[in-house]
């Protein structure tokens, strides 16, 4: 199997819900599922922080995850870990820069997994992209209450900086995003937006995932 098209990456980029359960308001498979019946077009599990899931409960979480993607056929992407995104048998994985290099998980999971890179900078673009990312998730964009180690934020300037260089890899900008602050992402040149709190800890859920999916399809975003 050959690598994901890259203009069938960008169009899975445009609405990118990432979660775990430490994020939901309500149980995670109704979060996820309000999500996907709202237009997400593309899933990352991301079960992080002290109160994690772990052993047979993240399995088990993550397979209940897992099947509600291939419902609403949405790929389904693990983050961070490679054992897991195997026992899912995830459609990909994302990695950091204190995560495994993306050059090891290219050798290791083939051509047909999607692999994604965090970035911030136009270094890291370039390395991630040359060792085989599909797509850069670029951020934080704005300041967010969903990662404790986040770095800096950068506004869009990375992502126009990256678009600046000629690089034309799948981006999805990440960190902040509300419906309100959404489309200079989109101007800057992302493909995509990359979402964990505006839409897990959303009220109503799947009214607010309509309008990020109409946000990212409008021509005038
Ligand atoms: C789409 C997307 N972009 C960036 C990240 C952040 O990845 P990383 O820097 O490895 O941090 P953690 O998510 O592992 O805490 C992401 N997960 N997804
Ligand atoms: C995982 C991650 N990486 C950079 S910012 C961030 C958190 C994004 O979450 P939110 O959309 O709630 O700000
Ligand atoms: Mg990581």
């Amino acid at each position: 199997m050959t690598r994901i098209d890259i203009e069938d990456m960008r169009r899975l980029l445009k609405l990118y819900f990432i979660m775990g359960s430490v994020n939901c308001r309500q149980s995670p498979e109704d979060t996820l599922t309000a999500a996907a019946a709202g237009g997400i077009t593309l899933f990352q599990f991301r079960e992080k922080g002290p109160a994690a899931l772990k052993g047979a409960a993240l399995l088990r979480l993550g397979q209940q995850l897992r099947q509600i993607c291939r419902a609403y056929n949405i790929p389904f992407i693990v983050n961070d870990d490679l054992e897991l995104a195997a026992a899912l048998d995830a459609d990909g994985i994302h990695v950091g820069q204190d995560d495994l290099p993306a050059r090891l998980i290219r050798e290791q999971l083939g051509e047909h997994k999607i692999i994604g890179v965090s970035a911030h900078n136009l270094t890291e673009a370039r390395q991630a992209i040359a060792d085989g990312a599909d797509y850069l998730g670029v951020g934080p964009v704005y300041p967010t209450s969903s990662k404790n180690d986040a770095q800096a934020v950068r506004g869009t300037t990375v992502i126009e900086e990256l678009r600046r260089s000629g690089l034309s890899i799948p981006v999805v900008g990440i960190g902040g995003i509300t419906l309100e602050n959404a489309p200079p992402v989109i101007r800057a040149g992302a493909d995509g937006l990359s979402i964990i709190s505006a839409i897990a800890g959303a009220e109503d859920i799947h009214e607010t995932t309509r309008r990020f999916a109409q946000l990212v399809t409008a021509p005038s975003s």
